[in-house]
């Protein structure tokens, strides 16, 4: 009898919520210390499945004050960067100050940054190369809206973004790297894609960074699947070979329904 998983997670297993633009700075710390209490009860092992939590900016400063005096296993992660270092840029965060704030992490092309901000390939690419060369992990978001996924384009389309965002990476960057396929259609609007849906795109999205940086490389790089997860349904998602982790919107902000994504391996049957 082994835990049946998504095929032994040669991938450490990465749950990542995403607050966009919810949780003040003083409601942010409390969401963190009730995150961190209940994975604390569950006496979660942070070495089997990695968390991270996106809060808005204004809240790092506190997070990162919580993490380092309560000694926390969690990580963390700004939602945006700019592509430049530093300079006259209005409202835009320096991948530099991410990293000073003990951000591991930092989103970039989330499909509300694409759509809302009007975000091009080539602009996120240059955020990509900006988060590596200030030492914080990018987590590439990609994915279709209805009308591609209707048109049977999705692959394609998803792929293509891929290729522009990760263009002049070296293997190494690309092994560290992390993609979250995120079907536009099924964002906060309770369609969730099948497993079967995101396991179609996480094969591809893998298999074509294979053909970008080599098979060895592709191996390592960690997959994850977002839209509508909630607890109920993690599980089934994750059992999926190529998806290594979720990207939680809604249900992150709901600190016992995230905990139980995180412990998504105690509702995984046993074979
Ligand atoms: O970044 C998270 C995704 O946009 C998913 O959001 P959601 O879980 O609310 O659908």
């Amino acid at each position: 009898m082994t835990t049946s998983t998504n095929g032994a997670f040669d991938r450490k297993p990465f749950i990542a919520g995403n607050w966009k633009m919810n949780m003040d700075h003083v409601q942010g710390i409390t969401l963190l210390q009730k995150l961190a209490w209940t994975l604390s009860d569950a006496k979660h092992d942070y070495s089997r499945v990695e968390v991270a939590v996106f809060p808005p900016f204004t809240d790092l400063r506190g997070v990162q004050t919580l993490v380092q005096g309560d000694d926390l296993d969690i990580a963390y992660g700004g939602q945006d960067l700019s592509q430049f270092d530093s300079g006259a840029y209005t409202g835009d965060i320096s991948g530099q100050f991410l990293n000073k704030l003990g951000c591991k992490y930092v989103l970039v092309g989330h499909s509300e940054r694409r759509t809302i901000h009007n975000e091009s390939d080539d602009v996120l690419n240059a955020k990509v190369k900006a988060a590596f060369k200030h030492g914080v992990t990018p987590v590439l978001c990609v994915g279709e809206g209805l009308e591609i996924r209707q048109a049977g384009t999705h692959v394609n389309h998803t792929l293509e973004q891929l290729r522009a965002g990760v263009a002049g990476l070296t293997a190494d960057q690309a092994a560290e790297l992390v993609v979250a396929y995120e079907p536009v259609w099924a964002i906060g609007t309770g369609e969730v894609a099948g497993p079967e849906d995101a396991q179609e795109m996480c094969a591809a999205i893998r298999a074509e960074l294979g053909q970008l940086f080599g098979a060895e490389t592709a191996a390592k790089t960690r997959l994850l699947y977002g839209g509508s997860v909630k607890a109920n349904n993690a599980a089934a998602i994750l059992r999926e070979r190529d998806v290594d982790g979720l990207l939680v919107g809604g249900a992150s902000l709901d600190p016992a329904e995230f905990a139980s994504i995180v412990r998504f391996e105690s509702q995984l049957v046993t074979d």
